[in-house]
């Protein structure tokens, strides 16, 4: 429980962050799962052998981690054939963004299909889009080198066996303050210093579709 105090002191958190053994990250309290940011890139944690290991698993029976949270709720929505919902929460920099993108990938994982068209399939759109979200709606902060300036409600959908059909995201409450007033350290949307360190023909090829859309 002691780790729990820790999410609300950042600071404390950066100093002790040495002790924490880098596999115990994610703790639960009933049904409520806690993720403390390890500041440092774990792969090993998100790779594919462990999502195999997390399929099927119920939630407690394994190490506490997102893929459990994710697994729990596809096989809800299967079982009982009930849309379901995870609620990503916590202060500017705990890790929301990145711990959607886990539960976005296992969903990927287990609703994926087996895709010989060559086209790119729902879940590598829905993958593929974070990047593109962030660079118009994330900034450098104070608190965080990527934080999302905007909220955002991923839905994806399912067909009745299990498999993507669909997806929509939708954002909302953009800070758009920011992109005429930044305060020092901060900076403005990562798009504009894309464009500025693009190379010249790109650059060009915007300037084109803007004057399209204008
Ligand atoms: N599970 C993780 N593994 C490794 N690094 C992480 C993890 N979670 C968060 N981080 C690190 O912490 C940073 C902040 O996390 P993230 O952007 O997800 O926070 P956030 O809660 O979405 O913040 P904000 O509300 O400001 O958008 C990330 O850029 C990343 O460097």
């Amino acid at each position: 429980m002691t780790k729990l105090a820790y999410l609300h002191e950042p600071g404390v958190l950066q100093n002790l962050r040495c002790r924490f053994d880098i596999n115990e990250i994610y703790t639960y309290t009933g049904g409520i799962l806690i993720a403390i940011n390890p500041f440092q890139r774990l792969p090993h944690l998100y790779e594919n052998r462990v999502m195999e290991k997390y399929k099927g698993a119920s939630v407690g029976e394994l190490s506490p981690h997102p893929f459990a949270i994710a697994d729990s709720a596809y096989r809800q929505m299967i079982k009982e054939q009930i849309s379901q919902a995870i609620l990503v929460s916590g202060e500017s920099g705990a890790g929301k963004t990145e711990s959607t993108k886990m539960l976005m990938q296992y969903l990927a994982f287990m609703g994926g299909r087996n895709n010989n068209t060559g086209e790119r399939s729902v879940e590598q759109k829905v993958l593929e889009s974070n990047p593109v979200l962030e660079a118009f709606g994330n900034a450098k902060t104070v608190r965080n080198n990527n934080s999302s300036r905007f909220g955002k409600f991923v839905e994806i959908q399912f067909d009745g066996r299990g498999r993507i059909s669909g997806a929509a995201i939708r954002t909302y409450l953009l800070e758009r303050s920011r992109v005429c007033q930044v305060s020092d350290p901060e900076r403005n949307y990562h798009c504009f210093y894309m464009l500025c360190a693009a190379p010249p023909e790109v650059k060009v090829s915007l300037s084109f579709n803007n004057s399209h859309l204008v």
